[in-house]
C-alpha cells in the first residue's frame, strides 16, 4: 500500500488519481531538467475548434499542467465557421514548426471536420495522443511509440493499487478508439505491467453484468452514467471508472462517473473516484508523453 490508495475498513480502497498524477508531473519535470541540459525545451500545441465549454475547460488545464512541469504551451484557437482547410493548414504548419514536439487536437471537432482526417494529418512523431493510424497499427502490433494518454493513466493507477496485472481477468466495458480498444491492446501485451487476459463489452454485449462479475479488474469507458453497479461485480475487484457524466441543473449539477460509486465501493477492493481518478492520470500521461515525443525528436535519451 502506499500514499496513493486510501484505506477504508469494510469498504473498497479509494485509488487516488490526483496524487498518482502528482508523482507522474514530478518525474516529468526531472525528465524536463534532463532535456533542458542538453538545450531542449519540449513544446506541446492544443488545437481547439470547437465551442464546447467543456472542452475549453480541459484544454485550459492541460496548459496549466505544462506550465507547472516546464513543457511550453502553445495554444490554436480556430473560428468553429472556418473551413475544415484551415484547421489543415495550422496542423501542416504545427508539424512543421520545431518548437513543438507535441501536438493534440482537441476532441470532439466541431460538427461538419472530418475528424479522422485531421487526426491523420498530425505528424506521428509529435502525436502525442497516441490517435493515427501508424501508432494505432504499432500498439496492436506490438511496437508501440506513442500510447493514447487514458489507457496509459489506467495502466498505471492499476500497478499503484497493486494489482497484478499478469493472468488477471480484465473485463473493459466500452470499446471506443480513444479508450476501450487502445487499453485493450495495452492490457495484451507481453509486458510485466500487462500480460492480461482481456474482454471487451460494449452496448450490444448480451448480458453485460455475466461478464462484468467474472472479472478481477474492471474498466468502465462507456459514457453511460452508473452503467455499472455493486451487484454486477465479483467480490474483492478493481474497478477503474473512466466516465465523467455531468448529471443535474443549476447548483445541483455534479460529475458522476460510469460506475455507481455506492453500490460499487460496497463489493470492490479498490476503486477510482470521479473526479479525482483517470482524469487527472489522462492529462498526466499527455505530459509525459510529451517530453519522450522531444526527446526522441532532439535524440536524447531521458529514461522517462
Ligand atoms: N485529443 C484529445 N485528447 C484527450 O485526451 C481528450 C480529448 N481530446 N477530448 C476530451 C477528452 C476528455 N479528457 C479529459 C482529461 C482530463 C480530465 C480531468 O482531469 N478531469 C478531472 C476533473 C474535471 C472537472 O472538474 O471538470 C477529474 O476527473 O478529476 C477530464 C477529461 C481528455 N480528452
Amino acid at each position: 500500500m502506499n500514499d496513493a490508495i486510501q484505506e477504508r475498513p469494510g469498504r473498497a480502497d479509494v485509488i487516488d488519481g490526483e496524487a498518482v498524477a502528482a508523482s507522474v508531473r514530478e518525474s516529468v519535470t526531472a525528465a524536463v531538467g534532463r532535456l533542458g541540459e542538453a538545450g531542449v525545451t519540449p513544446g506541446l500545441a492544443t488545437v481547439l475548434m470547437s465551442d464546447d465549454p467543456a472542452s475549453e475547460t480541459y484544454v485550459r488545464m492541460k496548459q496549466r499542467d505544462c506550465e507547472q512541469v516546464g513543457i511550453e504551451s502553445h495554444h490554436v484557437e480556430i473560428d468553429t465557421d472556418a473551413p475544415q482547410s484551415e484547421l489543415f493548414a495550422t496542423i501542416d504548419q504545427l508539424n512543421e514548426d520545431p518548437a513543438i514536439d507535441g501536438i493534440l487536437i482537441q476532441r470532439p471537432l466541431t460538427e461538419g471536420v472530418d475528424e479522422p482526417a485531421a487526426l491523420r494529418r498530425v505528424d506521428p512523431e509529435k502525436d502525442v495522443d497516441g490517435f493515427h493510424p501508424e501508432n494505432v497499427g504499432r500498439l496492436v502490433t506490438g511496437d508501440p511509440r506513442f500510447v493514447p494518454c487514458t489507457p496509459l493513466g489506467v495502466q498505471r493507477l492499476l500497478t499503484e493499487a497493486g494489482v497484478e496485472i499478469p493472468g488477471s481477468d480484465v473485463v473493459i466495458v466500452g470499446r471506443s478508439e480513444l479508450v476501450g480498444k487502445p487499453l485493450a491492446n495495452l492490457l495484451l501485451g507481453r509486458d510485466d505491467d500487462a500480460d492480461a487476459t482481456v474482454t471487451v463489452c460494449h452496448s450490444n454485449t448480451e448480458d453485460l453484468a455475466n461478464h462484468v462479475s467474472r472479472a478481477d479488474v474492471v474498466v468502465v469507458a462507456a459514457g453511460v452514467p452508473r452503467l455499472v453497479t455493486g451487484e454486477m461485480l465479483a467480490e474483492g475487484s478493481v474497478v477503474i471508472d473512466v466516465g465523467i457524466n455531468a448529471v443535474g441543473e443549476g447548483d445541483d449539477r455534479t460529475l458522476v462517473g460510469d460506475v455507481d460509486y455506492e453500490s460499487a465501493s460496497e463489493v470492490a477492493s479498490a476503486i477510482t473516484p470521479v473526479p479525482g481518478g483517470v482524469g487527472p492520470m489522462t492529462r498526466a500521461m499527455l505530459l509525459r508523453n510529451t517530453v519522450n515525443a522531444a526527446a526522441r525528436q532532439a535524440g536524447v535519451e531521458i529514461d522517462s
